[in-house]
């Protein structure tokens, strides 16, 4: 099976096709489709000529998917022309996913004067005098920019901002559908530090935070520091924060489920960009001692030189036998092993050379590191960050709920402790009774997550001081 097809969700294609009908008859293309796996469930007629006829085939490509195959075996009638395929989530693109709409409608002069000139010049000067009044009168208050230089979407690499955006529309739409955040995507034509710094600085006016998602590292670490320093609203790199919050949460649970303890647990690594720096700090705090990261020069070591200075930050505070050598090596007796790196690096083999009982997060996206399916007979526990396995380790179970916390309590930042309270809030949503080896992380539309996650970050940011308002609720 090609990654492509692998990574091929929708198992419904629309193929539009162009068939010559006085040569050709629809059984003749019906035998074609349901003989390379294909199963017609549906036939709209777009236009008819004398000789022509333009067809939209609704096919199901079966569980395999594999929608080449049967658009070869189109492709070899020689009366029929395939104009187009798309599927179901091409469809759901179309025009984009997301679209603002006003809160009220104006329906005569008066709502036009208020909302516009010449009332609004009241609003504008009550702002002016008082600029929190920002936060009561305008979006900020439950705005988030989404902002990407597309230098490290998902897994697929630097592919620009222009290729980052339906990621980052996506992340809109979780936004809006589960915290009722409004965000908005922003993928910005500069990859360059400081121009990003500015840029966001200079539309941060309209935002209550700031998610920074899929820049790569080690840029994402600066331009995260800089901008938490220099605004007074929070700002989160998802990619880092978020997948570690979720990651941890989930190997609470695992590890309970395993009969292993935090501190006794040798953890690998791999990839050390963004999310494997992350999610290697919280599990440093939270009390793992050995921890190996691997990246693609092998094992990191402090006895090496990373001109990545990320690397060397990581490779001084991990590994401390010293291991030399590759993932393979790294993996010898490992107790969890964790894939933030890019899809199908982690082999079977590599898993049989873990210790009794591992852990395998194989978080890369779209193609985890492994495919369940390969290992389940091996492991206690394995994870990946798709929806369409069990047990999704994806930052969609932090996001939402941390930004509706802090937002609600206006926080100025999202602090250590705001993580740590999102964590626990995350892995406490499944009972000791429900917990199982396909359940150690609740599902995104579990409804408890976003109110759970937020009542804990709101409660957290108070106690740490960086809440600058207590929400009602909380009074
Ligand atoms: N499940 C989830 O919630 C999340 C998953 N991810 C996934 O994690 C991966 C990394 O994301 P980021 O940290 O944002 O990217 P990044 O670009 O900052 O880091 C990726 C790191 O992986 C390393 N790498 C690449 N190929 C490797 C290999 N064969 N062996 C070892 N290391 C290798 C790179 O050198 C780099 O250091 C992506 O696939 C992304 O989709 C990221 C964030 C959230
Ligand atoms: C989920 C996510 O943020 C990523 O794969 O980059
Ligand atoms: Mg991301």
């Amino acid at each position: 099976m090609n990654d492509w097809s692998r990574n091929f969700s929708g198992k419904n294609i629309i193929i539009r096709l162009e068939m010559n009908s006085a040569r050709i008859t629809f059984g003749e293309v019906a035998t074609a489709i349901s003989s390379a796996g294909g199963d017609i469930v549906a036939i709209d007629i777009i236009g008819t000529t004398s000789t022509a006829t333009v067809r939209d085939l609704t096919v199901n490509a079966g569980d395999t998917g594999d929608i080449a195959k049967i658009t070869d075996a189109l492709a070899k009638l020689s009366d029929v022309r395939v104009m187009h395929v798309s599927d179901r989530t091409f469809l759901l693109h179309l025009g984009g996913k997301i679209a603002i709409t006003p809160k009220t409608p104006i329906q005569n002069r008066d709502d036009l004067s208020r909302v516009y000139t010449p009332d609004v010049a009241r609003v504008c000067m009550a702002i002016y005098e008082d600029p929190s009044k920002a936060f009561t009168l305008t979006i900020k208050r439950n705005t988030v920019a989404v902002v990407s230089d597309g230098s490290a979407v998902l897994g697929l690499g630097n592919i620009g901002p222009r290729a980052a955006m339906p990621v980052m529309e996506g992340k809109a739409m979780l936004f809006k559908q589960f915290a009722e955040v409004d965000a908005f995507p922003i993928c910005l034509e500069t990859q360059d530090t400081e121009e990003i710094i500015r840029a966001v600085k200079q539309i941060a006016t309209a935002f209550g935070g700031i998610n920074l998602e899929d820049i790569s590292s080690p840029r994402c670490f600066e331009i995260e520091r800089r901008l938490r320093e220099e605004l007074d609203i929070p700002v989160f790199h998802d990619d880092q924060h978020g997948t570690a919050v979720v990651l941890y949460a989930g190997l609470i649970n695992a590890l309970k489920l395993a009969g292993k303890s935090i501190d006794e647990v040798k953890v690998v690594v791999c990839g050390i960009g963004a999310a494997g720096i992350a999610c290697s700090n919280i599990l440093l705090a939270a009390g793992v001692k050995e921890l190996i990261g691997v990246d693609v020069e092998g094992i990191l070591t402090a006895d090496s030189h990373y001109d990545n200075p990320m690397k060397r930050w990581f490779a001084e505070r991990t590994n401390p036998n010293r291991l030399r050598g590759g993932l393979a090596d790294a993996l010898e007796g490992a107790d969890v092993f964790i894939g933030v790196s890019k899809g199908g690096v982690l082999t079977r083999e590599h898993v049989q050379r873990m210790a009794q009982r591992p852990i395998v997060f194989a978080m890369a996206n779209p193609t985890p590191e492994i495919h369940p399916e390969e290992i389940e007979d091996l492991v206690a526990v394995v994870a990946t960050g798709r929806s369409d396995f069990p047990n999704q380790i994806n930052n969609v179970l932090c996001f939402p709920g941390i930004f509706r916390g802090a937002l609600d309590c206006r926080a100025i930042d999202i602090n250590e402790e705001m993580k740590l309270a999102a964590a626990e809030a995350i892995a406490s949503i499944i009972s000791e009774k429900e917990l199982n080896r396909h359940y150690i992380i609740p599902s995104v539309f579990n409804q408890n997550v976003v109110k759970t996650v937020r009542d804990r970050v709101v409660q957290a940011a108070i106690d740490s001081g960086t809440a600058r308002r207590i929400p009602r609720d909380f009074r």
